[in-house]
């Protein structure tokens, strides 16, 4: 599998080299050059299986022959060992023909880790072939950056630079970054935003010699194998429920459009999905450019889903890019148009190929808030508030179909939200009792490229010791 950049100006390349490139370097996303398509049969053949078993055959396609099949194996299987559920992603019903597909059972309780756990063995794996090591970064607004420091902190070829933004997310997740305590994981407070943080990962992606210098890697969702990763569980819920024989809908909670997008990428290949729909909070930026075919940002609201208070969704950039006809000038175009205004206008077609694919709804405070309390007196099933947010939209939408609204984050990493809401202080499980004890270390930095890059550089051992281990 050849993957190709959304820009159309940076190399076209395989497999490993784009989960250790990240960004592509003209400022595109990598996509796969075509869509590997699953046949009905496989897809059956999908319920009942272990999660692992799944994963290695979903994936197969987009790693190709770059990483050996045992190894590949091994790695998926390893990395869903680390899930508490035997399930690794377990439906719940939560109405008629409602669905709850709860992501949440890994290391750091949020769906980040489905992809992460997976993401830091392979590019372990690539780097110990190749002797590298890598300077990874990450901008987070909540989960992303807890799920890579997991992941990724024991790394021996690998330093982890984390900025998230300061007094934005919550405390659980703030020291899921902060208490980690190894010389090798740097989470960096960023005095800004989310869109911010992400502003200055791309900056350094996008500095030559920069990225050179520091062998710099990214773990965010603009790097291909995490959408690769969340493809996955589309498959084993859709097919639990029946398909490819009963079509099935999702409703996802979005923020950077890395989840949905995946949604997107199962139906590609094969899956039969009968919508896809788009849930937003309040920072609905999503939600409007569907309705009004214009890409419009007017500043991030703090809301109690503090992970998708984001108003520049990176991975819809792949979205234009299929939507336009894999047309690479007219994403340039977009692209550039809203660093200068802020806004674009989406092509008519274009739109009309993403209306035709997706839905979108939002829920605001007060609906979210409503959501968990009314979801915990008719079921007793406690919702974080992203999940909410998905159920909000999803519950106005229903149809015959079985709904899967995809459950990203377990409730106790925003206790302090769902108390307000429903009256119950979720506890964390057993495994993370001490979070709130452990000493927090983080560095606070300004919002500026060159802070972070003199930071990193100070820090980073591919830098101190050179990319070659
Ligand atoms: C808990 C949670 N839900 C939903 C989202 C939205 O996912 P995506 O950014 O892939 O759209 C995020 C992060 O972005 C998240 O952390
Ligand atoms: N919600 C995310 C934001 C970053 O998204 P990513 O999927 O691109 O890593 C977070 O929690 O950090």
């Amino acid at each position: 599998m050849k993957y190709v950049s959304t820009r159309g100006d940076a190399p076209t390349l395989g497999f490993a080299d784009v989960l250790l490139a990240g960004l592509a370097t003209d400022g595109g996303l990598y996509v796969p050059a075509s869509w590997p398509v699953l046949s009905p049969e496989t897809i059956r053949g999908f319920a009942g299986r272990p999660y692992a078993d799944v994963a290695y055959e979903v994936l197969k396609p987009f790693v190709g022959d770059e990483i050996a099949p045992t190894a590949l194996r091994a790695m998926i299987h390893e990395a869903y060992a680390t899930f508490r559920h035997p399930a690794v992603a377990p439906l719940v019903q939560i109405d008629d023909r409602h669905f709850v597909l709860e992501l949440f059972h890994g290391p750091t309780l949020a769906f980040k880790d489905v992809a992460m756990q997976l993401l830091s063995r392979l590019m372990d794996h690539v780097l110990r072939e190749r002797s590298r090591r890598a300077t990874i970064v990450g901008a987070t607004s909540g989960d992303t950056g807890g799920a890579a420091i997991a992941a990724f902190g024991g790394s021996e070829r690998c330093d982890v630079f984390i900025l998230f933004p300061k007094d934005r997310v919550s405390p659980v997740q703030q020291r899921q970054m902060t208490t980690f305590g190894s010389a090798s994981v740097h989470p960096i407070a960023v005095e800004g935003t989310f869109d911010d943080c992400q502003a200055i990962v791309k900056a350094m992606f996008n500095d030559a010699s920069f990225r050179a210098e520091t062998a710099l890697s990214g773990v965010n969702s603009i790097n291909w194998a995490r959408i690769m990763a969340q493809i996955v569980y589309y498959f084993t819920s859709a097919a639990t429920l029946g398909a490819p024989d009963r079509p099935v809908s999702f409703t996802v909670p979005t923020g950077n459009f890395g989840d949905v997008f995946a949604g997107y990428a199962a139906k590609r290949m094969g899956l039969p999905i009968e919508r896809l729909i788009i849930a937003t909070n309040e920072n609905d930026i999503l939600e409007r450019t569907m309705r009004t075919g214009r890409y419009e940002m007017n500043g991030v609201q703090a809301t109690m889903s503090p992970s998708m208070d984001i108003e520049i969704s990176s991975n819809f950039e792949r979205l234009l890019f299929e939507a336009g006809g894999r047309d690479a000038d007219n994403v340039v175009r977009m692209m550039q148009t809203l660093q200068q205004s802020r806004a674009f206008t989406v092509p008519p077609e274009a739109i009309e190929m993403i209306r035709a694919e997706f839905d979108a709804g939002r829920t605001d405070e007060a609906a979210t808030a409503d959501v968990i309390r009314r979801t915990l007196e008719s079921t007793s099933y406690l919702l974080d508030p992203h999940t909410a947010v998905g159920v909000g939209v999803a519950e106005a939408r229903l149809g015959l179909e079985p709904m899967i609204t995809l459950g990203t984050a377990h409730p106790a990493k925003f206790p302090a939200s769902v108390e307000k809401a429903c009256g119950i202080h979720p506890p964390l499980p057993t495994n993370h009792t001490d979070l709130m004890e452990r000493p927090e270390q983080f560095e606070t930095v300004a919002n500026d490229v060159a802070h972070v890059q003199d930071f990193i550089r100070s820090r980073s051992r591919a830098v101190r010791l050179g990319a070659a281990a």
